[in-house]
């Protein structure tokens, strides 16, 4: 069961206005007038085609957290966002610091079949920063591992920091630092400033991000390893990002769409949904996050999505869970805060949303974008659309959503995923057809490395 798919009438990102021919799970053909028959015809008039948006750091939840998501619901989270694949964070239970865990999220990502889900090996056993985990068997396993990270928790020893390091660039991994020294940050609630003190909320200082990543890029430098910077969220970081760059470092540096909207100021209502992990921050800092991605000092934009029960953030501020969720608004958030700003355009968006983290998360397909020959994964966009964004646009399990009941721009109409159709008309495509089409394209790839 494969499908061909004609696509009529959209607009790459650089303005051209093509049809596209989806056959056998690839991009057969580009042009003004394609002749062809298809099973499916999408009228993309008045779209933009984007290349398959790749999230670098995305919380999946499963194995250990199913309340909160699973790969199932997280890939259609996904899949209704305009992602074809996601790199699942290691904070889960068990761990992902084993070669099984690994392949268990991966064979989960397989069979939800919405997108490609690729798995993200811990540092250190347990996450607990004490002892390196078992990284080569990760990059060894059926999963491939290339990204490591302790997410959730910085991995402040400098000397396993190095030794991580050290050992990934044997087989061109990467380790994600999630840049918190923690004794800077004990008990820290909100971004510490003026507005901290008003609330009377423990402040989480600039600096406590800025010297991790200050330091890492030294090791780094040190080491000649590959790192990359999780949700980096203040101008200094932004400064010390460029500063290593122009040095030659190897670094690589994410912000979310909530860093390049969102200020510290929604504290104020003590509403819990705008507790995060790094903190919102000032004025200042967006702008400086949203310069930095202009300018290409931070090269990817990361939604770390980070569904939590309802209980978890319906309590008072101090007692509430860190995160908020992103894969469903993140698109239209990027629209919002540098695309209609001017800052960037839709090539930009293509590189900093999809070709750039398949780049840093070693994806294979994605270098050449919407190409001929290329693997069919691209979503079809309407910038021009206006919506109040509530829960009905939520597809995962996570409603802590920092932008419910605000308008956002922007509609994800179609996504197609390994040349079959995940999304359609802005809604997912039913569960089982998706699973059926994936196993179908695994058995198609299956024959194509055979043979
Ligand atoms: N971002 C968050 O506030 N929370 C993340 C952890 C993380 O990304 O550091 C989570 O796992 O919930
Ligand atoms: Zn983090
Ligand atoms: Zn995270």
């Amino acid at each position: 069961m494969t499908e061909t798919i004609l696509v009529r009438g959209a607009t790459l990102a650089d303005g051209t206005r093509t049809d596209i021919l989806v056959r056998a799970g690839v991009i057969a053909e580009l042009g003004k007038a394609i002749f062809a028959s298809a099973d499916r015809l999408i009228d993309a008039d008045g779209l933009i085609a984007l290349p398959g948006l790749v999230d670098l750091h995305t919380h999946l939840r499963e194995p250990g957290f199913e309340q909160s998501e699973t790969v199932l619901t997280g890939s259609r989270a996904a899949a209704i966002g305009g992602f074809t694949a996601v790199h699942a964070m290691a904070n889960t239970s068990p761990v992902a610091d084993t070669a099984g865990v690994v392949e268990q999220v991966q064979a989960l990502g397989v069979a939800a079949g919405y997108v490609t889900v690729r798995p993200i090996g811990a540092v250190t056993v347990g996450l607990e920063g004490r002892q390196l985990a078992e990284i080569g068997a990760m990059a060894n396993s059926r999963a491939r591992v290339r990204v490591f990270s302790d997410d959730g928790k910085c991995v402040s020893d400098a000397l396993l920091m190095r030794r991580a390091l050290e050992y990934v660039t044997t087989f061109g991994g990467v380790v994600a630092q999630h840049a918190q020294e923690p004794r800077l940050t004990e008990g820290a609630q909100m971004n510490e400033g003026t507005l901290s003190g008003e609330l009377g909320l423990a402040g989480w200082p600039a600096v406590a991000e800025e010297s991790i990543i200050a330091r890492d890029v030294l090791l780094a430098q040190h080491v000649g390893a590959r790192l990359h910077i999780c949700h980096l969220s203040t101008a200094g970081s932004v400064d010390v990002v460029r500063w290593a760059k122009a040095r030659g470092i190897a670094v690589t540096a994410e912000v979310t769409p909530h860093h390049l909207l969102l200020t510290e100021q929604l504290a104020s209502g003590y509403d819990s949904r705008y507790k995060v992990n790094p903190p919102l921050r000032r004025d200042e800092d967006v702008h400086a996050v949203r310069a930095g991605l202009a300018d290409g000092t931070i090269d990817i934009v990361a939604t770390d999505h980070a569904p939590h029960p309802v209980e978890a953030k319906d309590c008072e501020w101090e007692a509430a869970a860190f995160g908020m969720v992103g894969l469903e608004s993140a698109l239209s958030v990027v629209q919002a805060s540098v695309v209609d700003t001017g800052l960037l355009d839709w090539s930009d968006v293509a590189r900093v949303f999809s070709r750039a983290p398949a780049a840093i998360g070693r994806l294979d397909g994605y270098d050449r974008g919407i190409a001929v020959g290329s693997p069919a994964e691209f979503t079809l966009y309407d910038a021009s659309a206006s919506r109040v964004f509530d829960t009905s646009r939520l597809r995962g399990k996570g409603l802590n959503s920092p932008y419910l009941e605000t308008t956002l721009p922007g509609r994800v109409v179609a996504t197609i995923h390994d040349g079959y159709a995940t999304v359609l008309d802005g809604e997912l495509v039913e569960a089982d057809a998706v699973a059926r089409f994936a196993a179908a394209a695994g058995a198609r790839e299956a024959g194509v490395r055979n043979g």
